[in-house]
């Protein structure tokens, strides 16, 4: 029973001393552990700022959680303090996330705010493109000399905004139509889609990637280093049992070799240990953390990265992959989409725009598309794959705020398909309908 006069707040913490630096990217280290080469490729393309050349555009790619973000905002700040020191002229603007913008606009205004004072901000809207542009190339000329202006998750930037700034921005002072003389514009673009270079045209690739520098995925003794780091400042003194780093880095390397998810499976195992009231942080408060991490992963891709519309399409996919077919062709996705939509009372969108959704899950590596043949009968169809495990997506479904849209009998039908995956699996000649009478929709 509850005492309703005592409160149940407890003021004290036992096991975190900083939950801070584990949480998303809000903390910056003192250290930067294993990218000497990395690093060491950025002075290089960076260092004809400080003896008087125009600057290098630079492309920086590699997965996600890698360090392409915390070394470039490093080498910013060295290269800041040097410029400073040898009395170069010299403004960054950036890392600005592509991702928050919809149109080149939207993007541009931010820039030109980013150079402007507090009480001379432009408004939201009320201008075209164009003008936006124009006071861009107005503000950089003001401050002359070298402008480097960093685009993180350049592949999200704005498709009208593609070749205005990967391209014409950087030669700005090459051309005559802009006031651009003075200024000299650097580009640095960050990106964790390895094919965004490639899909470029020819002119805009050998302009952004006039510098590549490229970021692997960590192993396990490097994740060792910089989670032991994030561990020693976040965690009390002598909670930590010594299996816990070692435990977390190993299953981040054999994952993605990412920094972010060790840090959440040592937030978590934390947690664990935090609501048993434990003395410390035990190995199995850390395999308990790793077999939820990948569920809590996608849940937060439900409940914040994806629009409602993406994650009831997300789901349909999912679901038609493991119908007894395991098939999920666009056909199925968008008949499952439909029901799930209409079941939980959520607006039903065309079939023309589940090709959209599908486009954008899979930017977000969330789904795979194959081309598949029709053999004799001639023509060819696209399925779709999901990029995690099924079950890790439908109990984080399940979980999220789409519980609703999940059909009842899942467990039943997600039991069949593991089994099938088990075993050697044979394609049932299923037709879509006996496959839509499958699913008891809530
Ligand atoms: N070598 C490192 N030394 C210290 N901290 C690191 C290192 N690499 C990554 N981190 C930390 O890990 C987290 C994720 O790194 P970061 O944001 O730089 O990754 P990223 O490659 O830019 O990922 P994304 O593409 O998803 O943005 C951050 O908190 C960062 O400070």
């Amino acid at each position: 029973m509850v005492d309703v006069n005592e409160n149940p707040f407890d003021g004290t913490d036992s096991i975190f001393e900083r939950k801070q630096p584990l949480k998303k990217d809000t903390f910056t280290p003192d250290t930067i552990f294993h990218r000497d080469e990395e690093i060491e490729f950025y002075i290089n393309a960076l260092q004809d700022v400080i003896v008087g050349h125009d600057p290098n555009n630079v492309f920086v790619y590699g997965p996600t959680g890698v360090g392409k973000t915390a070394v470039t905002k490093w080498v910013r700040d060295k290269l800041e303090e040097k410029a400073e020191a040898e009395d170069i002229p010299l403004t960054v603007v950036g890392p600005i996330n592509c991702r928050n913008y919809r149109s080149a606009y939207a993007l541009v205004n931010t820039l030109v705010n980013e150079f402007r004072d507090p009480e001379n901000q432009l408004p939201e809207s009320g201008y075209s493109t164009d003008s936006v542009f124009e006071f861009l190339y107005e503000e950089i000329e003001a401050v002359g000399g070298n402008v480097l202006i960093i685009l993180d998750e350049i592949d999200n930037i704005p498709a009208d905004a593609r070749n205005d700034f990967l391209y014409e921005l950087p030669r700005a002072e090459a051309n005559e139509n802009t006031p651009i003389t003075d200024a000299k514009v650097g580009l640095i673009g960050i990106s964790n889609d390895l094919k965004f270079v490639d899909v470029l045209e020819p002119k805009v690739k050998s302009t952004l990637g006039e510098r590549e520098i490229k970021f692997g995925p960590y192993d396990a003794t490097e994740l060792r280093d910089i989670l032991g780091y994030y561990a020693d400042i976040a965690f009390r003194e002598d909670v930590l049992g010594e299996d816990v780093v070692p435990l977390a880095a190993a299953f981040s390397a054999q994952e993605r070799g990412d920094v972010r998810q060790g840090l959440r499976i040592l937030e978590k195992a934390g947690e664990y240990a935090r609501m048993e009231g434990a003395e410390g942080v035990t190995e199995a408060h850390t395999r308990r953390a790793t077999d939820t991490i990948e569920t809590d992963e996608l849940l937060d891709y439900f409940e914040h990265d994806l629009s409602s519309q993406q994650a009831l399409t997300y789901l349909a996919t999912t679901l038609a992959l493991i119908e007894p077919k395991h098939e999920a062709s666009t056909k199925r996705i968008y008949n499952l989409y439909s029901s799930i939509a209409e079941s939980s009372g959520r607006r039903v969108k065309s079939e023309r725009k589940i090709y959209e959704f599908l486009d954008q899950l899979s930017m977000q590596g969330l789904v795979r598309s194959a081309e598949r043949n029709l053999g004799r009968k001639g023509g060819r169809k696209y399925i779709y794959e999901v990029t995690d495990d099924p079950t890790d997506i439908i109990n984080a479904a399940l979980q999220s705020s789409y519980s609703d849209a999940v059909p009842s009998n899942v467990n039943g039908i997600l039991e069949h398909y593991l089994e099938d995956e088990a075993t050697e699996f044979e394609a049932p000649d299923t037709t879509d309908d006996e496959q839509q009478n499958l699913w008891q929709f809530t």
